[in-house]
């Protein structure tokens, strides 16, 4: 659905040139949900506006929905969807309405807009709502109609930027089932913006990760929390005596990074974590090595973040 090869926009400033993005390759499949990742000033938006046909790239190249993003981009926007951070209804505005006059710009007649805004509404749990004035929405019932004005012309890639940054936990939560629901009731490929985490990690089945305007990493989420290291084994002895035995069996498993002793544990990193730890316990048995304590964590997407950017994207405020 994407794919794009040394991807770049330089900006021209007082103070010189900004280069936001720099060389990027990506590529996105059809019915994948991808997560773009960040830190604040990345590249994020520069690239997604490119991708996008809303800037055109200091140079590269790129196919998006099919056509080439250069040669075609009204191809491009004919087949995507684009679900803007600020959203785009007017506060005035019926919300039907605006869903109807936004269809009409991609040639949909009224009757069919009609009906296909009212599926939609159904299907992003906005029944009952279509006569309202967009001001009196909630902030999650407004996101999820910007989603239902991205969709009217049924594209078959979606881009959303950063879509439920400023709503409270639950309408968050319950955007992230509608945009699975994208992928999975309506076929949709999803390529999303976020500064949260936990939404990546929750919704994403691929992320790519960008920072000073270069790709740094992609993968599944369990393919970027085995690149740090993997999961650290801890074991707290029943008798510290042992230290050195233990240490031992726990050097020899599969992967294992040298064990480190200190606060009375001995912790080492593995690839995998939890499918090692029958093999520990059993070897620890038999050498009559008696535990106090055992515990697998798993390294988080933070840990990634950091290892690959040198910043938490934790306490990041969402632009
Ligand atoms: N129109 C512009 N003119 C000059 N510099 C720009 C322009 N747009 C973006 N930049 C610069 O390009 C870099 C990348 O910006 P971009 O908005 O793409 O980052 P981002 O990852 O989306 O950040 P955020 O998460 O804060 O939205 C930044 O250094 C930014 O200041």
């Amino acid at each position: 659905m994407i794919h794009a090869r040394a991807l770049s926009r330089t900006f021209t400033t007082r103070t010189g040139p900004v280069e936001a993005v720099r060389g990027v390759d990506l590529d996105v499949e059809r019915g994948e949900i991808v997560g773009f990742l960040g830190p604040n000033g990345a590249g994020k938006t520069t690239t997604l506006r490119m991708l996008t046909t809303l800037l055109t790239p200091t140079s590269g190249q790129a196919t998006v929905a099919g056509h080439d993003l250069i040669r075609d981009p009204i191809g491009v926007r004919r087949n995507i969807g684009y679900v803007a951070q600020g959203g785009v209804t007017l506060p005035e505005a019926i919300a039907g309405e605006e869903c109807v006059d936004q269809a009409r710009l991609y040639g949909l007649g009224k009757s069919a807009a009609a009906a296909r805004g009212k599926e939609l509404f159904d299907q992003l749990d906005l029944g009952g709502l279509w006569e309202r004035k967009c001001s009196s929405l909630s902030g999650g019932q407004r996101r999820r109609l910007d989603i239902v004005i991205g969709l009217m012309h049924s594209p078959g890639l979606v881009f959303l930027d950063e879509p439920t940054t400023g709503l409270d936990p639950q309408s968050r939560a319950n955007l992230w089932n509608h945009i699975g629901g994208l992928r999975d009731e309506l076929g949709s490929t999803v390529f999303i913006t976020t500064h949260y985490l936990d939404e990546a990690d929750h919704l994403c089945d691929r992320l790519l990760v960008i920072d000073h305007g270069q790709i740094v990493a992609s993968g599944t989420k369990e393919e970027l929390k085995a690149g740090v290291g993997g999961d650290a084994v801890i074991v707290t002895l029943a008798d510290p005596a042992r230290t050195p035995d233990a240490s031992g069996v726990m050097a020899t498993l599969p992967g294992a990074d040298e064990p480190v002793v200190g606060d009375g544990q001995i912790t080492v990193h593995v690839p995998e974590g939890g499918g090692l730890l029958p093999r520990l316990l059993r070897e620890l048995d038999a050498k009559g090595v008696e535990l106090a304590g055992v515990e697998v964590r798993r390294p988080t997407l933070d840990d990634v973040f950091l290892s690959l950017t040198g910043r938490s994207l934790r306490d990041e405020p969402a632009a």
